[in-house]
């Protein structure tokens, strides 16, 4: 049997097909390359360019290639432009998500996993945040996420198919063989902001709020190793093929860093003192985001190996240094 990864030429889906092959799993990638790259995708694995909500092209794949589990990883993830642009968010995220929900019921598609976000909780009134908080996303991005936990519930009581929906709090780093990492032309996400201002790539970088009521006033994040993610992944898959039942689970290591930490490790990693300007709090910016993340570790039996905020900063700029010579030959 063989799963297929909608987005697996992206960042966290690129990582996801590496960990499938390492583990010795068959993989199928359906990707638009609206964001991703076919370079990511790597050589002897079929790369099928096009679109998740296209369901003649879906049945098409599902039928060639004997999947039994999808891992869905296909999304817009960008915060503000989904505030700019909802109708997109949700034609992308929810409506052609919903378009391959029904491929996979109707075609007896046994396992369903995926990527939500911890944007579902939108402002949290605690921390750390548990799977049974309420849901109650403050922008689009997070809504047409939202959207997709329900249609799956729905559907899994209605066909034979289970599924693992796992809410990702912020995702960082890079292979530790240095095969990929974050490839994204425009880089919204902190540690990679930080890091190409360390390798001059960008002039500094600004911190979005200094008056956060958390201990030094920025905002505080968990930030996740992306290898450690894919992990989560697939125990997921081993878990739903044994007959394990249907899972919504946080992932995340269960503790806060704030944005001046994580500047400060950027530049202590780097050896380079880059400008650091304090503007205004960005829209929409919760001041505290950490999982409550028992669940993974309990239901899945997760056990992280890379939560070490030093370790994620140095495969980021490792991979940014080669990003850069990959982008420089092309
Ligand atoms: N990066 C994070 O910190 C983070 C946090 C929480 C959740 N997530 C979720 O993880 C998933 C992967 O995010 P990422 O950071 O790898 O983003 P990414 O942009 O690198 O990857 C998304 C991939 O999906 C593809 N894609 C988008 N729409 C498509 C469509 N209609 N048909 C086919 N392919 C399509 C893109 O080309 C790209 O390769 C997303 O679902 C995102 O919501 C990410
Ligand atoms: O140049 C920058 C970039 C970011 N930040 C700050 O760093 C923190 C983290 O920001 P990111 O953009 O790296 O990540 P977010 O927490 O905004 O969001 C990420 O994690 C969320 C879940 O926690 C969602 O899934 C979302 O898709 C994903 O981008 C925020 O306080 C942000 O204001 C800065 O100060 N300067």
């Amino acid at each position: 049997m063989s799963v297929l990864v909608t987005g697996g030429a992206g960042y966290i889906g690129g990582h996801m097909v590496l960990g499938l092959l390492d583990a010795g799993q068959k993989v199928v990638v359906l990707d638009n390359l609206s964001t991703g790259f076919s370079w990511a995708v790597p050589q002897g694995v079929d790369l099928i360019i096009g679109d998740f909500g296209d369901q003649a092209l879906v049945d098409r794949v599902l039928a060639d290639h004997h999947i039994d589990a999808i891992a869905h990883f296909g999304a817009k993830i960008v915060v503000p432009e989904s505030v700019t642009d909802p109708l997109g968010y949700y034609l992308n995220n929810t409506a052609k998500a919903r378009n391959l929900i029904e491929c996979a019921a109707k075609s007896g598609v046994k396992h369903f996993i995926f990527s939500s976000t911890a944007a579902v909780y939108g402002e949290p009134k605690a921390n750390p945040v548990f799977e049974d908080a309420p849901l109650t996303p403050i922008n689009p991005y997070g809504r047409s996420k939202l959207m997709v936990e329900w249609m799956l519930e729905d559907v899994a009581k209605a066909h034979a198919l289970t599924y693992a929906i796992l809410r990702y709090f912020n995702v960082a780093g890079a292979d530790p063989q240095g095969r990929l990492g974050q490839a994204s032309p425009v880089a919204t996400h902190l540690i990679k902001i930080a890091v190409q201002a360390a390798l001059g790539f960008r002039k500094g970088m600004d911190v979005y709020g200094t008056d956060y009521p958390t201990p030094d006033g920025s905002c505080v994040r968990d930030y996740i190793q992306v290898t450690d993610l894919v992990d989560a992944h697939l125990l997921a898959l081993d878990y739903l093929r044994q007959g394990g039942e249907s899972l919504t689970c946080n992932c995340g290591y269960g503790r806060g860093l704030s944005v001046l930490d994580v500047i400060r490790t950027v530049k202590a990693v780097s050896g380079v003192d880059f400008e650091v300007r304090i503007a205004g709090r960005r829209a929409g910016d919760p001041a505290s985001l950490i999982a409550g993340a028992t669940h993974v570790r309990d239901l899945l039996g997760w056990q992280p190996k890379h939560d070490h905020v030093e370790e994620m900063v140095k495969q980021a700029l490792d991979w940014e240094r080669r990003l850069h010579n990959i982008k420089g030959q092309a």
